[in-house]
Formats: C-alpha cells, sequence, structure tokens
C-alpha cells in the first residue's frame, strides 16, 4: 500500500553561527509535533513568502532576533507521518539581538552539537556542518 501523495510543505530553517563555530539549537515546544525534540529554529513559509522573509519572520516570532543577512546551504526533503517537508537551511553570520524564549522553548548554542534527541532530517546536518566548520 502506498501513502497519498502530498506535495511538500516549504520550511525555511536559519543556522546561526558565531565566529567561533558555535550554532544555535533550539527545542520544539509542547503542542507542536516532535516537542521535545531539538531543532535549528525557523517554520513553515507562508504562500506568497519568500524562504529568505519566511526565516526573518520566524526568527523574530520564536527568538526575538533580527536576521540581517543569511545564504541558503543546503535542502533537505523528508517524510514525517505528520508531513512531508522541504527543509531549506540557511546560514546566518549576522544578527541582532540575543535569543529569547519567546514561545517558552529551551534554547543553546552549541559548538560540536551534543543536545538530544535532534529531529531526524536535522540529524545528517551536524556532521555536514562539522566539516564546513573545522575542515574549511
Ligand atoms: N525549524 C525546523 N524545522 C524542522 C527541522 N528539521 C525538521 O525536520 N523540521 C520540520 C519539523 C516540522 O515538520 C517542520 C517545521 O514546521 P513547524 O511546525 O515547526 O513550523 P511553524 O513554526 O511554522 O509551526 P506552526 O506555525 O504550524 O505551529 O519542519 C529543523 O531543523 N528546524
Amino acid at each position: 500500500m502506498s501513502l497519498p501523495a502530498r506535495s511538500p510543505i516549504d520550511v525555511a530553517v536559519g543556522i546561526l553561527m558565531k565566529p567561533n563555530g558555535d550554532v544555535l539549537l533550539a527545542q520544539r515546544p509542547h503542542g507542536k509535533p516532535y516537542a521535545g525534540y531539538w531543532e535549528f529554529p525557523g517554520g513553515k513559509v507562508e504562500p506568497d513568502e519568500s524562504i529568505l522573509d519566511a526565516l526573518k519572520r520566524e526568527f523574530v516570532e520564536e527568538l526575538g532576533m533580527t536576521v540581517l543577512a543569511a545564504e541558503p546551504w543546503c535542502g533537505v526533503e523528508y517524510v514525517y507521518p505528520h508531513a512531508h517537508v522541504r527543509l531549506h537551511f540557511y546560514i546566518s553570520r549576522e544578527w541582532l539581538g540575543e535569543p529569547q524564549s519567546l514561545e517558552g522553548q529551551a534554547f543553546a548554542w552549541q559548538g560540536s552539537v551534543g543536545v538530544e534527541p535532534l529531529l531526524p532530517a536535522t540529524i545528517p546536518l551536524i556532521e555536514w556542518l562539522d566539516r564546513l566548520r573545522y575542515l574549511g
């Protein structure tokens, strides 16, 4: 039996990277699928919204931070029981403000990422990120 075909939902995801290589992770709040799992901040792209605009909006809404610039880095598609997502990962090294827990979520700056569990689609990113950060 095959699953019903559903078109993927676009999700904008931001990896904020400090000069020392630390990146910002957040824990999914109660009430969302995979609550308690760690992820890079972001969320669904609204109709008629660009991915970068969605990224900027989500950082304001979730963390009270202003992303000044971000570059597309990689894309990942993943089929969860709750949704088929197309994740657009961006890397930002320019932002304003410190993270605030506006949705009651925990967050953490991490060098080698030690928080768990991570969202399944995000797990491979950690190794790719280490290559980017430490192997140039
Ligand atoms: N932000 C984020 N989402 C991820 C990552 N990895 C991953 O599989 N996802 C998935 C989980 C969700 O199915 C989807 C993001 O949707 P969401 O429900 O968090 O988005 P949202 O904040 O717009 O939520 P809502 O307004 O519908 O409550 O992408 C990641 O690293 N960061």
